[in-house]
């Protein structure tokens, strides 16, 4: 049981309203979901503080019907994968297909190509990363594309950061959602203009790649514990969403910052943020095309974030039950459906 959860739970906490000089309301949630939504005063979004998000996050998954064609609920690109990292991309490109994309593809170097091959016939993968027309080759698939998955396993090689900007690039001119993670968010900490005012990109930092960020956009040392410089940080990107992982996530877009503390695990094996960036990938897909009728004027890629935050935390939890120590992410996303099921379609 996440550790805020409580009978009847309506809760103003203190604490938290003097540190964000916001309104913090707690919702007691099935399946012992704890989400909390913090509003900063320069917001007015009173009657949207009561509602609750996760039925929210339950609207934008589309149905499933005998009346689609391969592909229609979502084609996701990874952009990473190189000599060292190959696991990353993996974890990120199996996740959207298990939380429900039709197609995932991998776009990383050469020589990993076969590799991440070998772990899954599932995969579509293209070992263009670190060729001369890289940008090219990439933007000849972008039209195909539903969202960009930008940095699990990408690595800091230059070669690869230049085309990868190119990538990114291309992908804005096409108004292409993104995910951007890992090595990704090295190059938005170096070129920070590359993603600065769009609105249809996601930034997924840890600890350290928030702080790196904070350092390089704001000249401050990111606060772990202050969902202020969350919101700071976004908005001083214009508006980009950020989703701060750790004890709790932290989640903004800006003007609002949501906070996800769904029940997880003490287990922190590598790769738990690949799978929650490939999860996202879909979900940011679902959010924009859903429409404000279903996200209720929500911001749709905040949604899609507190769906693959909760969702991850959910597998962390469930496969942490089953295999505890030896829990890997390999575990967690073995248990991707039937923690998809426990959140969103119970
Ligand atoms: N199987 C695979 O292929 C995987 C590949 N991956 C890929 O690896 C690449 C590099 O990504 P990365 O996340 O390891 O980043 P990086 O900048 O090297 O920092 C790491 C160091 O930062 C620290 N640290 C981290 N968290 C912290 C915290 N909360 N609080 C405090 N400190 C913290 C900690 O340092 P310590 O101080 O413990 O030595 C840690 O060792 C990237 O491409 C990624 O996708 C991963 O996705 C995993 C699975
Ligand atoms: N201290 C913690 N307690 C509980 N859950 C955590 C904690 N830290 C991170 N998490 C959860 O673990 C998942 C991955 O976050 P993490 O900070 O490990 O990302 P990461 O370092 O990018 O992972 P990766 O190894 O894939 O690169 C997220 O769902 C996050 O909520
Ligand atoms: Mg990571």
């Amino acid at each position: 049981m996440a550790p805020l959860a409580g009978a009847g739970a309506v809760l103003a906490g203190a604490a938290a309203v003097a540190l964000l000089s916001a309104a913090l309301v707690l919702y007691e949630l099935p399946l012992d979901a704890v989400l909390q939504r913090a509003f900063s005063l320069h917001t007015a979004h009173s009657i949207k503080d009561m509602e609750n998000t996760l039925p929210l996050v339950r609207n934008i998954i589309p149905p499933q019907t005998s009346k689609k064609h391969k592909g229609q609920d979502g084609r996701i690109g990874v952009v990473g994968g190189c000599q060292e990292y190959t696991g990353a991309p993996y974890f990120a490109a199996i996740s959207a297909l298990k939380v429900g994309a039709d197609l995932s593809h991998v776009f990383c170097t050469r020589e990993a190509a076969p590799v991440i091959k070998s772990y899954s016939p599932e995969l579509i993968v293209h070992p263009v990363l670190d060729s001369p027309g890289a940008v090219h080759d990439v933007e000849e698939w972008l039209p195909r594309l539903h969202a960009l998955v930008v940095g699990p396993g990408l690595g800091r090689d230059g070669t690869l950061l230049k085309n990868v900007k190119g990538i990114l690039e291309a992908a804005k001119a096409r108004d292409i959602p993104v995910v951007i993670d890992a090595d990704g968010l090295w190059l938005i900490a170096q070129h920070p203009a590359l993603i600065q005012g769009y609105r249809k990109a996601v930034l997924t930092p840890n600890h350290v790649e928030f702080n790196r960020l904070s350092e390089a956009v704001l000249r401050e040392p990111g606060n772990g514990s202050d969902r202020e410089a969350v919101r700071r940080l976004s908005q001083a990107l214009g508006n980009v969403t950020v989703v701060r992982k750790g004890e709790r996530d932290v989640l903004s877009d800006g003007e609002q910052v949501l906070e996800c503390a769904q029940e997880g695990s003490s287990r922190r094996c590598g790769g738990q943020g690949d799978l929650l960036s490939g999860a996202l990938g879909v979900l940011v897909h679902w959010a924009l095309l859903a429409g404000p009728e279903k996200t209720n004027g929500c911001s749709p890629l905040l949604l899609a974030a507190v769906g693959a935050c909760s969702l991850t935390r959910q597998c962390s939890h469930q496969a942490f039950q089953k295999h505890g120590r030896s829990t890997t992410t390999t575990d967690m996303i073995a248990e991707v459906g039937p923690a998809f099921r426990r959140l969103f379609e119970a």
